[in-house]
């Protein structure tokens, strides 16, 4: 451990840098959490929708939404805005009107307080005090100012003033992806680090009344928040005990797709925009991000030699477990189609879907907590998978210790 204090000389000695950690990192401690406000049943979303937005004279919209929704593979979501708050605040579904200022107030405390809950069942299951948190990762698409929401996280759970804060802002659904591989290398790069990745999603920042453009969105999206607290070995007292292993993570752009996916902060909120190409472009891409994933990448001093090789025969990503993001049904359907998985591997991303739906960047923690739950089950060896604009994909080589 480095420490700064005065020589015999009385000038100031340098800090000692922090060795390596002897790797890999790992997943200590993993929660999940929702708001409480709203809880959404799918079959009375459109109804519900229509009528709070005075848009019910939209018939076709409201049937064309009705349709969507009960193809979405989604039973439930979780929101933060009721009913009380969207009647006091007209401006959150009329286009003609400014509520930026509005979402900004109500997210200001309402994502960090989500990001505490899950935090705090992280922290449980780690077992180790919040105080001993050297590093967070925040990643939210609601961060609209400075300080952020990592700050006020910070405070809400006494982390220490020497915390390494980092807030990813905008990245979309592959935001805890970017997030838990920023946390992985952090890890691995300073012996005893432990890092929190957090989470935290809300649709009351991109909410409007529905539109021709924005009907998917309304049908899939919901809030909510994962955190993960990352460590890398070794780990002495026995007592913290990792729960996946992040053997080896890559990031990749599929070029000339910006087009497809995309956010933007304008007067009225974010702007959400979603390409009907979406599912195709990711069914295309992802064997190519899993094979570069697992033959290590282009580097050749990342462990690559010690990865499985589930390319070495047919119907070999059968032999992974599956935690991918579930942005959309027919987007785990292109992925069940392209690797040729059998039916149960995508389970976990299913059931995050049904219960929850698409919480943006924190549902890959949700699906990592599913999977967790039937950790006996799994194989050793796994894949996880998260997308978001760019088109961005970011893949990381799990492992299930025994
Ligand atoms: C929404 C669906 C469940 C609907 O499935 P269905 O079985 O009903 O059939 P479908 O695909 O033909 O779609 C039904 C109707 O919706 C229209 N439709 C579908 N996708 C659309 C899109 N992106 N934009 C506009 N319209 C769209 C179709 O044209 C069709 O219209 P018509 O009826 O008029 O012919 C599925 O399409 C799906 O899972 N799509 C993927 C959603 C997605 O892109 N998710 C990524 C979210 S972003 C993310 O996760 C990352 C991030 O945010 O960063």
């Amino acid at each position: 451990m480095g420490s700064c204090g005065t020589n015999s000389n009385g000038h100031g000695t340098a800090e000692v840098p922090r060795p390596h950690a002897q790797g890999p990192a790992a997943m200590l401690g993993i929660g999940t959490a929702n708001p409480t406000g709203v809880l959404m049943p799918q079959d009375v979303f459109p109804d519900t929708l229509f009528r709070v937005t005075n848009s019910d004279h939209l018939t076709d919209l409201k049937q064309k939404l009705t349709r969507i929704c009960g193809n979405a593979g989604i039973d439930k979501r979780h929101f933060h805005l009721t009913e009380e708050a969207l009647a006091a605040h007209p401006e959150l579904f009329d286009p003609e009107l400014l509520s930026l200022d509005t979402r900004v107030d109500m997210t200001v405390d309402a994502v960090p307080k989500l990001a505490q809950c899950a935090a705090a069942k992280a922290i449980a299951e780690w077992g180790r005090p919040a105080t001993e948190i050297t590093h967070l990762v925040f990643t939210t698409y609601s961060a609209c100012g400075a300080p952020s929401a990592d700050l006020r996280l910070a405070t809400l759970l006494g982390l220490r003033p020497t915390v390494s804060r980092t807030m990813l802002s905008l990245h979309g659904c592959y935001g805890g992806g970017r997030a838990l591989g920023l946390a992985k290398e952090l890890a691995e790069n300073n012996r005893g680090a432990r890092v929190l990745v957090a989470c935290s999603e809300t649709t009351l920042v991109c909410f409007g009344a529905p539109d021709g453009g924005n009907l998917v969105g309304h049908a899939i999206f919901g809030d909510g928040a994962g955190a993960v607290i990352v460590g890398a070995g070794p780990f002495l007292d026995g007592e913290q005990r990792p729960i996946f292993e992040m053997v080896h993570a890559t990031q990749t752009t599929v070029p000339k797709t910006e087009h497809a996916l995309g956010m933007q902060v304008s007067g009225g909120g974010i702007d959400f925009h979603l390409s009907i190409q979406v599912p195709t472009l990711i069914g295309h891409n992802v064997q190519g991000c899993l094979i570069h994933a697992f033959c290590g990448g282009d580097d050749d001093d990342n462990g690559g030699a010690h990865l499985p090789s589930p390319l070495s025969g047919n119907g070999k990503w059968n032999d992974l477990f599956w935690a991918v993001h579930p942005g959309g049904r027919l987007i785990l359907d292109n992925i069940d189609k392209v690797l040729k998985l059998e039916p149960e591997k995508l389970a976990a991303s299913r059931r995050v879907l049904r219960e929850y739906g698409n919480m943006s960047g924190a549902t890959i923690v949700f699906v990592l907590d599913e999977l967790r739950r039937r950790r006996s089950l799994l194989p050793e060896w796994g894949a996880m998978l998260a997308f978001g604009p760019g088109v961005t994909i970011e893949t990381m080589v799990l492992r299930c210790p025994r």
